[in-house]
């Protein structure tokens, strides 16, 4: 299948193929194929979390939600996969790649010559008064640098520092673009930037990092 029908419109034809014989001790990642169901799945469970860390709910309505929650859970567990195998991270379509851990941003061009992505912070990102929480900024960044990586065409690597200059304070419910790409590649090592900006074009933070492909087998 050719890259661009694996990981969508974002793709042009310049992004790098890389060579999962040097991944490390990585296993193989493929695009994972849903139906509409999944990203409605994913929306409603990050309400859900944004509702969990914003909502002052009666002790009757906690245990009502704890019930429900734990039916959920009853649920979903039976369909435990391994690594590699859940949709979650795997969907390129989707805000964050359908992974509640990551940023719920959608990425808007992922070529070689870099990758740009969309979205917001939201409640659960809240770190205080009204701004993102300082940790959410290098998750962000570190999850963009692995796709650049990626649309590169360089192998799987791993992030040996991650360097972020908060410039301004990155506000929540606002929408924000964030855009990097190599810088250069010594050997193993892929030097790579990236700036997050307002609408206006404001830097909020800017961040770089170095990540050292991995050896054979190396974890
Ligand atoms: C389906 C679609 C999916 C698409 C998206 C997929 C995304 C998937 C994304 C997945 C992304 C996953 C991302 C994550 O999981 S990132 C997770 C967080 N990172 C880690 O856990 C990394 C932990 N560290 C290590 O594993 C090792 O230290 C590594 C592997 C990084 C290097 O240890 P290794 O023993 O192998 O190599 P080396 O020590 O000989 O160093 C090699 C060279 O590098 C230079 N160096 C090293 N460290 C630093 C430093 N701090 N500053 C400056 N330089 C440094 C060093 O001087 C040397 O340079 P030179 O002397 O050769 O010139």
């Amino acid at each position: 299948m050719r890259f661009e029908e694996r990981y969508g419109e974002a793709v042009t034809d310049s992004a790098g193929k890389d060579d999962y014989e040097h991944h490390g001790g990585f296993p193989r990642y493929t695009p994972a194929e849903v139906g509409p169901e999944y990203g409605r799945l994913v929306d409603a469970l990050r309400t859900l979390q944004d509702l969990a860390v914003s909502t002052a709910p009666t002790p009757e309505v906690i245990e009502d939600a704890a019930e429900r929650v734990e039916a959920l859970i009853d649920l979903l567990k039976p369909f435990a996969v391994p690594e590699g195998e859940q949709p979650a991270g795997r969907v390129l379509s989707l805000p964050g790649r359908g992974s509640l851990l990551m940023l719920p941003w959608t990425v808007e061009k992922f070529d070689a010559e870099g990758v740009r992505s969309r979205g917001m912070f939201r409640r659960y990102h809240l770190g205080g008064n009204g701004a993102a929480h300082g940790g959410t900024l290098p998750l962000l960044f570190d999850d963009l640098f692995g796709m650049i990586q990626h649309a590169y065409g360089r192998p799987i690597s791993r992030t040996a520092y991650l360097h972020i200059n908060y410039r301004k304070i990155t506000p929540l419910d606002t929408e924000l673009v964030v855009e990097g790409s190599v810088d250069k590649v010594e050997g193993r090592k892929t030097f790579i930037s990236a700036v997050l900006k307002d609408r206006e074009g404001t830097v909020l933070a800017d961040c770089e990092a170095l990540m050292v492909q991995l050896l054979k087998g190396q974890p």
